[in-house]
């Protein structure tokens, strides 16, 4: 089956708080999305890569690219007004029967493992979310308490969220709702169960300045 994959990044980062957009921050004197990218194109260089990026972005991700001197094949789409709308548009871009990986361009250490794993999940079973065990003890808010949850029942998702592509592709045609804050909760608002994958603590989403040092640190012990 034909591979694609979409990486989402049409954000504007507002909670990192540049007015740089933070997939183009530099990590290790590279962009982060380059290092998703490559990451991505690593592991099978058969995926045909999909990136969304503010519209207003696209001319300055192609200096990025001259600058950096990255060949890396793909194709740029315009995000929309949420990563919903972002993946809306790039789905446009997959065809039928085959399988997709939609992965945040601010989640550069995603390893080749986990990408392979994920694909071939996802041809067997449908769908490949991933996601991690909770370290921390969970609370519930209430209207004037709160109450502990029971973390072993609970996972931290992240992506890729690898799908067969007429099953996204379907879910996509829904109208938007704010809980859609992943790929998983669009399908799975279709009637579909999802299957979880194993991830990984490293895995991490860059949102907030802290996850830039952190992201360093990992650079550095790589
Ligand atoms: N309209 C949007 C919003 C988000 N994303 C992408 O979805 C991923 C996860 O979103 P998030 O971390 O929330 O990124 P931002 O929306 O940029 O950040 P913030 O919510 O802090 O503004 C990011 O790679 C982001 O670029 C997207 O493609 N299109
Ligand atoms: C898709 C995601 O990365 C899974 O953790 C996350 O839901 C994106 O959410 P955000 O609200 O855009 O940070």
């Amino acid at each position: 089956m034909k591979k694609y994959a979409i990486i989402v990044a049409g954000g504007s980062g507002k909670r990192m708080g540049m007015s740089l957009p933070k997939q183009f921050l530099k990590l290790g004197g590279t962009p982060v999305l380059m290092h998703t990218l490559q990451a991505f194109h690593m592991a099978d260089f058969d995926i045909q890569l999909i990136i969304t990026l503010p519209s207003e972005e696209i001319n300055f991700w192609k200096e990025l690219c001259e600058w950096h001197h990255n060949y890396t094949p793909h194709i740029t789409v315009s995000g929309g007004e949420t990563r919903f709308h972002s993946v809306k548009n790039a789905l446009e871009y997959v065809e039928n029967n085959a399988l997709v990986a939609i992965h945040d361009g601010v989640r550069p250490f995603i390893s080749e493992e986990l990408i392979i794993n994920s694909y071939e999940v996802a041809r067997e079973k449908g769908s490949a979310v991933t996601s991690v065990k909770m370290k921390d003890s969970v609370r519930q808010l209430e209207a004037v308490k709160s109450h502990n949850l029971d973390r072993s029942k609970l996972r931290a998702i992240q992506t890729p969220q690898t799908f067969q592509s007429n099953l996204i592709k379907s879910a996509y045609e829904q109208d938007f709702k704010e809980e859609f804050t992943d790929d998983a909760s669009v399908v799975e608002a279709t009637g579909h169960n999802i299957t979880l994958l194993e991830g990984s603590y490293k895995n991490i989403k860059i949102t907030t300045p802290e996850d830039m040092l952190v992201a360093e640190a990992f650079l550095k012990a790589k």
